[in-house]
């Protein structure tokens, strides 16, 4: 089954995308004519999700590019250097934007001997391929992980990792779709994720679309459900996991590790490789994007605590390797010691 929407779509002289703040209530489509609007598109969660930021950022770097003045190699090189520095400054933590943006530095480095006009096509298809690519890679995200999904099994997954946090399937709803695909009876909780409620707003959304079965609940529901046995299966996502297996994802995902591990139910995190960060060997090295406390404060742009009150808004936290029972990529499934399936993985 195609996904019912396109994440995110080159289109020659804009990029489209749906703008996922407006979900579940509007299904609208932007364009997306400037680096400048990319990049509020990113920080304001028009477009979220690692891998799909990933993408999002291949094609600001392209869509900026178009306009670069092909008569003057200094300016258009200079250009070029501050889109990508532009883009990299929007959100810290998911590691697809900077290796998105890594990656198109390194073919304009290879493409330096060539005319402007060349490097602005090579750039651009780069971005088309870097989204096809992204959800080849999450449909085989899926393949890996449904046998780890029983027939019969009740799945808690936190915020939301699906083909709207990617460039189409989805990595921890790549492998619930990919289960029920099967043909697997399968039932999933939805932690409605506070503050931004990419859980219910989006996961949801997302489930119904795919006639999954799914159940919405307050993120403070989950230990009780696990406490009375309705949960069997964990799957969440990431922005950026370190070499040991730490991983950094939506905030509120520790606790739901914790007490996974308190019931004995296996948490699983999927990601593809590019979420996987080789340059750290410790989760204390990710740096967590704190953002407006204003998105505590209020909900729907209505104020739901007083108004002076100081709130704390971390996007993500960090849960130890130790917590994770498989990290389920497009070459397999890594277990403790990540390490070493790591660099098998990423050997071949
Ligand atoms: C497949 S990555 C999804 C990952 O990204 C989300 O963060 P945000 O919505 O702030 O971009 C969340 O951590 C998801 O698990």
């Amino acid at each position: 089954m195609e996904d019912p929407f396109r994440t995110i779509e080159w289109k020659g002289d804009h990029i489209r995308l749906l703008d996922q703040t407006l979900l579940p209530s509007r299904e609208e489509y932007i364009a997306i004519r400037t680096v400048d609007e990319m990049c509020d598109a990113i920080y304001r969660l028009a477009v979220r999700g690692a891998p799909a930021i990933g993408v999002a950022a291949c094609m600001g770097v392209a869509l900026g590019m178009l306009t670069a003045p092909e008569d003057n190699r200094e300016e258009f090189d200079t250009r070029f250097k501050a889109i990508c520095a532009q883009i990299s400054a929007t959100r810290p933590t998911a590691v697809n934007l900077f290796w998105a943006v890594e990656r198109m530095e390194k073919l304009f480095q290879a493409a330096s001997g060539m005319a402007p006009a060349q490097i602005k096509e090579l750039l651009v298809a780069e971005a088309i391929a870097a989204e096809r690519e992204d959800r080849t890679i999450c449909e085989n995200i899926g393949l890996m992980g449904r046998d780890l999904i029983d027939d019969g099994d009740t799945i808690l997954t936190h915020c939301n990792a699906g083909g709207l946090a990617t460039a189409g399937y989805g990595t921890a709803l790549g492998v619930i779709r990919a289960a029920f695909e099967q043909g697997k009876k399968i039932k999933v909780f939805s932690d409605e994720t506070r503050p931004l409620n990419q859980g219910s707003r989006i996961t949801c959304w997302e489930l119904q679309k795919l006639a999954i079965p799914v159940t919405l609940i307050t993120d403070s529901t989950a230990g009780s459900l696990m406490q009375r046995g309705l949960i069997q299966k964990v799957i969440v996502g990431a922005d950026r996991i370190a070499f040991n297996g730490d991983a950094a994802n939506k905030i509120g995902t520790y606790s739901v590790a914790v007490l996974a591990h308190y019931h004995k139910i296996p948490f699983y995190v999927a990601a593809p490789l590019s979420t996987i960060d080789k340059k750290i060997d410790s989760g204390t090295q990710i740096r967590i994007e704190e953002r407006d406390p204003c998105e505590v404060t209020h909900i729907g742009g209505i104020c739901v605590a007083p108004s002076d009150v100081r709130a704390l808004n971390y996007a993500f936290d960090v849960t130890p390797h130790e917590l994770i029972a498989g990290i389920i990529t497009e070459c397999g499934v890594a277990r403790d010691p990540f390490v070493k399936d790591f660099e098998s993985f990423f050997s071949r």
